[in-house]
Order: C-alpha cells, then sequence, then structure tokens
C-alpha cells in the first residue's frame, strides 16, 4: 500500500452539521493521506452513497479511501480496503472477499492481536486505544503508549496509533516510536479542520 502519515476517520455526530464531503475534502487540503469511512448508524444504502461520494473525492485528490466494517460496500464503490476490527470478519475471510490487491486494515489491542496480523497478511495494523475515548461506544480500556513501543520494536507491517490522539498529546505517541496517527474527533471536529491537519503535517514531519 501507499505509505502515510495522517489517518482521518469520519464521525458526522463531530462535523457541527457541516456536510461530510465537505469535511473531509479539509481534511484532505491540510494533509490527510487516508480516509476512513465508518458509519455505525445509517441505514446500508445511506452508507452505500456517502461510500460513494467519498470515493469520488479521493480519487479527485488521489488520496486513499478506506471502508469501515461494510466489505459488500467497499467492493462496491471499488475502496482501496477494508478496516475489521477483531470481532469482526476474520482476516483470512477478509482476504478472500477483497481479493490479493486490496487493502486490509485490523486493530489490534494487544501485541498477540499485532502478530497474528502480521502473520495473517494484513496490510497495516491499528494500535490503539492509546489515551481514552468517547467516539467509540465499545472501547477497551486504553493500552498507553507502552503498547506502541512493544509494536514499534516487533512488528514490521505499518502501523498506526488511534484513540484519544490530540495535538497536546500526539508528541507522547510519537515519541513512543509511531510515525503514523490516526483520529476521529480531534480533526473532524475541528472549527478549522484544515489548519487542524496542517499542524499535525508539522509535528508528524
Ligand atoms: C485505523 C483504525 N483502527 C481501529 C479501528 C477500530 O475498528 P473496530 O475495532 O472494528 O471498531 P469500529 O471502528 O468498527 O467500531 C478503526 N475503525 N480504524
Ligand atoms: C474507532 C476507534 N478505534 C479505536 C481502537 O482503539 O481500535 S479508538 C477509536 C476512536 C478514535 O476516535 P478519537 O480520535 O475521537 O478518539
Ligand atoms: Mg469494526
Amino acid at each position: 500500500m501507499k505509505d502515510f502519515k495522517l489517518y482521518a476517520i469520519t464521525g458526522e455526530e463531530f462535523h457541527q452539521g457541516r456536510d461530510l464531503i465537505e469535511v473531509m475534502e479539509e481534511a484532505i487540503l491540510g494533509g490527510v493521506d487516508i480516509i476512513q469511512l465508518r458509519d455505525k448508524k445509517s441505514k446500508k444504502i445511506d452508507v452505500l452513497k456517502k461510500a460513494q461520494a467519498l470515493r469520488e473525492l479521493t480519487k479527485k485528490h488521489d488520496v486513499t479511501f478506506i471502508v469501515n466494517d461494510h466489505i459488500d460496500v467497499a467492493l462496491a464503490v471499488d475502496a482501496d480496503g477494508i478496516h475489521v476490527g477483531q470481532d469482526d470478519l476474520p482476516l483470512t475471510e477478509a482476504r478472500k472477499v477483497m481479493g490479493p490487491d486490496k487493502i486490509i486494515g485490523i486493530s489490534t489491542h494487544k501485541i498477540e492481536e499485532a502478530r497474528a496480523a502480521e502473520a495473517g497478511g494484513a496490510d497495516y495494523i491499528g494500535v490503539g486505544p492509546i489515551f481514552e475515548t468517547k467516539s467509540k461506544e465499545d472501547v477497551v480500556d486504553p493500552v498507553t503508549t507502552q503498547y506502541i513501543q512493544q509494536v514499534a520494536n516487533e512488528i514490521t507491517i505499518p502501523f498506526v496509533a488511534i484513540g484519544g490522539i490530540k495535538l497536546h498529546n500526539v508528541d507522547q505517541v510519537l515519541a513512543a516510536g509511531a510515525t503514523r496517527v490516526c483520529m476521529i474527533s480531534e480533526i473532524v471536529g475541528a472549527d478549522d479542520v484544515k489548519g487542524t491537519c496542517e499542524k499535525f503535517i508539522e509535528i508528524l514531519k
């Protein structure tokens, strides 16, 4: 997969009434190089419509597009890949459905899961939640930056830190060995989405 640094996930509850595509385009213009559609509430038809619009946007800006959970939607819109969790479709089955060329990312919360993801052919792993987050209902306890250190020391596929990351604590995440960060609320909930992303890009340099 094309490498990335700043990963933004949609979270329309934080958009303050702003249009999904406008918010995500601002994020892209600020430097986000991978976008994930995550929608836990909408009907499938509406998830599909949002995915179509985001596919068009990400194509226009040459940004990687990932769909969370819905493999059928990912395939229907020719997304670049899918993100699955530990309780979603297992990696082997996800690979069968997605084919060899699509990106498969998987969430991990402990080193055993990271090892299994690497051995199972994941293209990248999510490492989190690093800090407390209110953006995910069924979230496990924070894994802290210690888990980043473990992954950085052992895992060779790309990993992205996620969960409660903000401008004020991202230094701790990078100091622990992460080079890629992923956020919902700090990016899409910002008053100035583009400016916030530019600040992250400056810090990530
Ligand atoms: C990059 C990234 N990392 C982790 C997650 C969480 O996925 P999952 O555990 O399947 O939980 P839901 O997002 O489906 O609630 C993610 N989406 N993206
Ligand atoms: C979707 C998600 N997955 C996580 C994990 O640890 O796997 S934490 C999380 C929520 C991230 O949102 P925010 O940046 O607003 O904290
Ligand atoms: Mg999931």
